[in-house]
């Protein structure tokens, strides 16, 4: 899949941006498989409609375990180099929690202290829908990275619908960031945290993402959380 030199690249992205862009890490096939399986019963564990509360215009779906395999494949693959960059950032932000090599020790982790759903979800955009800036932190266990995949081809199968990430510095202006995706195409970003080096050394930017309005058509996205939700 991924080759040590892609990882360094994208630690270096990750450091220097606060995001990084894996192209085309799902094929367009499975893509268009993965977000037709939005409407299947029997796989996921909640719907949730975010006008509702408050988070924006449109619609996720949170899978149950078992999840499916290629999900949990996905999942547990990227979770190990992921780590690495997680260790080193909670290092340079003096944060002391660190993180196992491997996914299922991790998910012991949340188990044990009462997060135990699990967190892999398909959003689902329409004309006019939006995902409200927040954070997707679901209890005291928190990975500090996430991804978000998107499913559907922009320009085709809809347009507007911009994945956005802010940080938020002390004391200072928010600079936001818009990532354009190609079908297929993962974006890394942070859960809340991110180490920025300043002039009085490395301090923590508050981080947020969300996803502006569609204009036209219907996107869909797989979001992996690495964290299990309480
Ligand atoms: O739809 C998107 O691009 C963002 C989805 C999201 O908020 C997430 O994966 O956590
Ligand atoms: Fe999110």
């Amino acid at each position: 899949m991924l080759l040590p030199a892609d990882w360094e690249r994208i630690g270096a992205d990750l450091d220097a941006f606060g995001c990084a862009v894996v192209p085309r890490l799902i094929a367009a096939e499975d893509c268009r498989a993965c977000a037709s399986a939005y409407d299947d019963d029997g796989i996921y564990r909640s719907r949730v409609l975010m006008e509702r509360h408050g988070f924006g215009k449109g619609e996720y779906k949170y899978f149950s375990y078992p999840l499916p395999p290629g999900v949990a494949a996905l999942r547990t693959a990227l979770y190990q180099p992921l780590a690495a960059i997680a260790n080193r950032w909670h290092e340079a932000m003096g944060i002391e929690i660190r993180f196992p090599a491997r996914h299922d020790e991790f998910i012991a982790r949340c188990h044990a202290a009462g997060q135990r759903r699990p967190t892999p979800l398909i959003l689902q955009y329409r004309a006019g829908d939006y995902n409200c800036l927040h954070q997707d932190l679901y209890g005291e266990h928190v990975f500090p990275l996430q991804v978000a995949v998107l499913l559907s081809q922009p320009g085709a199968d809809f347009t507007g619908g911009e994945f956005v990430l802010t940080e938020q510095r002390p004391r200072m202006q928010s600079r936001a960031e818009v990532v354009a995706l190609e079908q297929g195409d993962a974006v890394i970003f942070p859960v809340h945290y991110r180490p920025v080096s300043g002039a009085r050394g490395i301090y923590r930017v508050n981080m947020r993402h969300g996803v502006s309005r569609l204009r036209t058509g219907q996107r869909h996205t797989l979001g992996l959380i690495f964290h299990d939700a309480q």
